[in-house]
């Protein structure tokens, strides 16, 4: 009785006095504690301070002053314009406006059709179950079977089986090429079977013979063969469903695999276009001049001066600094590289090449690019030229075909903006942009499917594989005798490579090069002084290469290994033959007929090394694409070569074992 009485209560809004609330509206205000009072007044408060606002607004209204809701000029508009409304809405079927998705979190649920993402997922898992070898109930239409059915094709041929290389698939970095795809260029390329067959004007087929005298020049390889008619302009261009006539330069890659010859590909056809521009332009003024001389023939008193002032002579073939082509390559090493080929070829179709890089002195510089006979062809690195093209933006203005070799590289992150600057730079007079990389990473693939997305691409049969002529070895340096020590291990590898008997070589029908030359690839760079100095300790003739090393002392080393440098053999007694000497770092042992390089990505990267048979990856590469780079530096255009890996405490030896197995079978790494 105490309890009801307690509990009943006048209701402090409609002023109800009844019991517990139960046959009341007000049941909160009839439970009153401390806390619900506090929030009966806060809720009071509210009403009286919403009628207030009612109120005011009101009075606003009706003194025609301005409502509180509509902006007026003095205060800024969160609202913008749309950028899109040039693009027309999707008019609704029945003149209905469609019904606004609402997604809640259980919306997803209980669906009883797939669409869109929904739709890729089934397909995902039906690929998997396919895969696993399960039989499954949703009959796949005829398109899309054939889909999954290339798809997963594709796959097996390009990973030799779906469920192998597991170790790759996580580390995987490159853009895969399908293998029919493959199997279509082979045909291709099997038709070019000579450079006379391709059209290139007199004096480059003369260059290609003359200038480039080794009989194996005489056959194009499958990376010239597929680059070369495209950018002379005698592929027929891919259909489209909607041909649009596109505007701005047409785009290449070639993409193919390490030591194809990719150079020349690129070299020959832009020496030819630079030629051809050369003789347009000299029948041009050879026209104007004979129309000038007609006009002054009908017109005696015509005068071509103007205000008294003659025009200057102005010559463009001999502009100073206007290249008609430019050639991007990501290293000093790679400037003097090209350069000498372009050199070479230079002699024979007489047009001026201008390698400069950052080694060369700003006279050396000056000298090449402002020559007063004029440049045709500019090769460099993209920070150098583009700090040039800043100060002088018209070195850019007369380009015509624009080179970027080793695109993966000049698209990545350090590269990209200099790159690209110089790009956009040279966009209003370009015609043609040619990249060329022997690795697709999926972020160039990416970058190049937005920004070009018009690009011809030109793939090579064996692009990301290691051809089967290169064999790769393992020295498990965690066994005896090395227990961990990688060092030893390599200077132990070194010592039985130049120890062991030469091959002999049935194309130079004798031994191989006495003198062996190995690259040694590190992955950090201050491991590149610390083993050579490991190295020389232990008798062997072994130098760092990296950014900071002496150029001239960096040129002379790599002078002998990209066979450049006439190479001095040691006299028959000396070859293989360990000296009692004692030499300067103290060792009485010496290994005279091995030269060794040790270096990073710096060494890995175009550097056509054609006289080194043996590569030691001192550390497990990173990625596939590290792996193809260090490896493509032996084993070039159709030699045999071979590679070591050095597998040590806590390196990946699950990758190097599925890359060995890749390379067994001929695929391409993933
Ligand atoms: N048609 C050919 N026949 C024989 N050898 C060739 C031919 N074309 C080029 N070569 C030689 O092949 C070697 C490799 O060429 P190049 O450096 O252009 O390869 P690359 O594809 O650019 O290699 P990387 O991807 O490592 O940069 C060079 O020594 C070059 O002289």
């Amino acid at each position: 009785m105490m309890g009801l009485r307690h509990a009943a209560r006048a209701c402090p809004l409609c002023e109800v006095r009844s019991f517990l609330g139960r046959l009341h509206p007000h049941p909160p205000q009839l439970q009153q504690t401390q806390q619900t009072q506090t929030q009966t007044r806060f809720y009071a408060q509210m009403q009286r301070d919403r009628a207030a606002r009612f109120d005011d607004a009101a009075a606003r209204r009706r003194s025609g002053g301005p409502s509180r809701r509509r902006p007026d000029a003095s205060r800024p508009s969160r609202m913008v314009l749309s950028d899109t409304v040039a693009r027309p809405a999707r008019p609704a079927p029945d003149g209905i406006p469609p019904k606004k998705k609402t997604r809640e979190p259980f919306s997803h649920l209980n669906r009883t059709k797939a669409t869109g993402i929904m739709h890729k997922r089934l397909d995902l898992r039906q690929d998997q179950r396919l895969d696993a070898g399960q039989d499954t109930q949703r009959r796949p239409s005829s398109t899309t079977e054939r889909r999954d059915g290339d798809r997963r094709f594709d796959r097996k041929r390009t990973t030799g089986s779906s469920d192998s290389f597991h170790a790759l698939k996580m580390q995987k970095s490159l853009h895969e090429i399908p293998y029919r795809l493959r199997s279509a260029i082979k045909a291709k390329v099997d038709e070019i079977d000579s450079f006379e067959r391709l059209p290139l004007m007199e004096s480059v087929q003369k260059a290609i013979k003359d200038a480039l005298p080794d009989l194996e020049y005489r056959t194009p390889t499958p990376a010239q063969a597929v680059a070369i008619p495209a950018l002379l302009g005698l592929q027929k261009q891919p259909r489209t469903r909607n041909p649009v006539k596109k505007t701005g330069p047409e785009s290449y890659l070639l993409a193919a695999e390490t030591g194809s010859g990719k150079t020349l590909a690129y070299l020959l056809p832009v020496i030819d276009a630079i030629k051809r521009e050369e003789a347009a332009e000299k029948d041009d003024a050879e026209r104007k001049a004979a129309d000038d001389a007609t006009a002054r023939a009908a017109d005696p008193t015509r005068r071509d001066d103007i205000f008294g002032v003659e025009e200057p002579d102005l010559n463009k073939a001999v502009d100073p600094a206007r290249p008609r082509a430019i050639i991007l390559v990501p290293s000093a090493e790679l400037v003097a590289q090209v350069g000498a080929v372009a050199k070479s070829l230079s002699h024979e179709c007489k047009f001026r090449a201008a390698p400069i890089s950052a080694k060369n002195s700003a006279t050396v510089i000056r000298n090449r690019l402002f020559n007063e006979n004029g440049v045709d062809l500019v090769i460099c690195t993209p920070p150098l030229l583009a700090s040039i093209a800043e100060s002088n933006p018209n070195i850019l203005a007369r380009v015509t075909h624009l080179i970027v070799d080793e695109a993966d590289s000049l698209f990545d992150r350090s590269f990209k903006p200099s790159t690209t600057e110089i790009l956009e730079r040279a966009t209003p007079s370009l015609k043609k942009i040619f990249l060329c990389s022997a690795t697709i990473p999926k972020y160039l693939d990416k970058y190049l499917a937005e920004n070009f997305p018009d690009m011809q691409r030109l793939v090579t049969p064996n692009l990301h594989a290691i051809p089967r002529r290169v064999a790769l070895g393992v020295v498990d340096v965690n066994k005896e005798p090395y227990r961990g020590n990688k060092m030893l291990a390599c200077a132990d590898t070194i010592w039985q490579i130049g120890k062991a008997t030469a091959d002999y070589d049935p194309a130079e029908g004798k031994e191989a090069v006495p003198t062996k030359r190995i690259l040694v690839f590190v992955n950090e760079r201050d491991d590149t002084d610390h083993v050579a100095e490991y190295l020389i300790k232990k008798g062997i003739d072994a130098m760092a290469f990296h950014r900071d090393t002496d150029p001239n002392r960096q040129a002379k080393a790599l002078a002998s290994f990209t066979g450049t440098e006439k190479i001095k053999e040691p006299k028959e007694g000396e070859v293989r033959k360990e000296t009692a000497k004692t030499n300067a770092s103290g060792t009485s042992r010496q290994l005279l007929n091995t030269k060794v390089i040790v270096t990073t990505d710096l060494g890995s990267r175009g550097i056509d090394t054609v006289s080194v048979r043996h590569v030691i990856l001192y550390d497990v590469p990173h990625t596939t694409i590290d792996f193809i780079h260090r490896l493509g530096r032996t084993g070039r255009m159709g030699r045999r070569g071979r590679g070591i890996v050095l597998v040590g405490p806590g390196d990946r030896a699950d990758v190097v074992k599925e890359v060995r197995e890749a390379m067994f079978k001929g695929e391409a790494l993933i």
